[in-house]
């Protein structure tokens, strides 16, 4: 993938999204995530057209659901040529399993490379007490966290979407060897907003995240490249 920091493209129209893009130099290598705001109302040709500019793509969707829905639309996904996709890890072990096997074929047949598969544990918006007292679960954040990992590398994905706080967690229990993908990452000076388990871009980098995905702090700031190259400065700092 090209960059360890993934820019989220959390906007409604092609106009904003380009807008925002066109801000950058176009021979900069980005990561660009687009979830379901954009892609449910201006579909797929997005993703054409961010590969055209040579970025690589990460299509956030978060499947959920029986596992020959998931597959036929994980085959579907896998035919776009994207760079990582999602799906909750909530929906077992036969789910994830149709879920990559959907990829392998779509990508197989459109003959480009398979996606990797990403499986949520919990959202980063989801607090302790939350998932104690809504999700009834008897689990600390962290044990969840890594249950959850352990059944999606079990049943074929190739990394989790997570916090940075249960990253260290992660790689002592389930390995070096799989994806750590986390969002909530906020800068010491913003907001928190609807994020509840977040750390900034050098304790994501220090707890050994994989790569960040960074939405509002970025498509927000007033100089969206300047906060961008900022977090990515602080993030290769703390890893040198
Ligand atoms: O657990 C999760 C899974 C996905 N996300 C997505 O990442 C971005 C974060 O945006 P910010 O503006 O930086 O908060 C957003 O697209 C989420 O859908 C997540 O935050 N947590």
């Amino acid at each position: 993938m090209q960059g360890p920091l993934i820019i989220s493209l959390d906007v409604s129209t092609r106009g904003d999204l380009f807008s925002l893009i066109d801000k950058f130099d176009r021979d900069e290598k980005l990561t660009v995530k687009i979830g379901m705001e954009f892609f449910y109302g201006e579909g797929p040709q997005i993703v054409r057209d961010l590969l055209d500019r040579g970025y690589d793509i990460f299509l956030d969707l978060k499947l959920h659901d029986i596992p020959n829905t998931v597959k036929n639309g994980m085959k579907q996904i896998g035919r776009l040529g994207v760079t990582f996709t999602t799906v909750h890890a909530l929906g077992g072990s036969e789910m994830i399993a149709e879920a990559k096997q959907g990829l392998v074929e779509g990508a197989k047949e459109a003959g480009v490379p398979t996606p990797k598969l990403l499986a949520v544990t919990e959202l980063t918006s989801i607090t302790p007490e939350g998932l104690a007292n809504e999700q009834n679960s008897k689990l600390s954040m962290v044990d969840q966290v890594v249950s959850l990992a352990k059944l999606a590398k079990s049943s074929g994905a190739d990394g989790v979407i997570t916090s940075p706080l249960e990253v260290s967690a992660l790689k002592r229990e389930v390995g070096d060897d799989f994806w750590y993908v986390t969002p909530g990452i906020r800068p010491k000076d913003f907001p928190k907003d609807d994020q509840s388990r977040t750390a900034s871009p050098a304790e994501a980098a220090e707890y050994g995240s994989s790569a960040l995905v960074v939405g509002r702090p970025i498509i927000k700031a007033a100089d969206p490249v300047a906060a961008y190259h900022k977090m990515l400065e602080e993030w290769e700092d703390a890893k040198r």
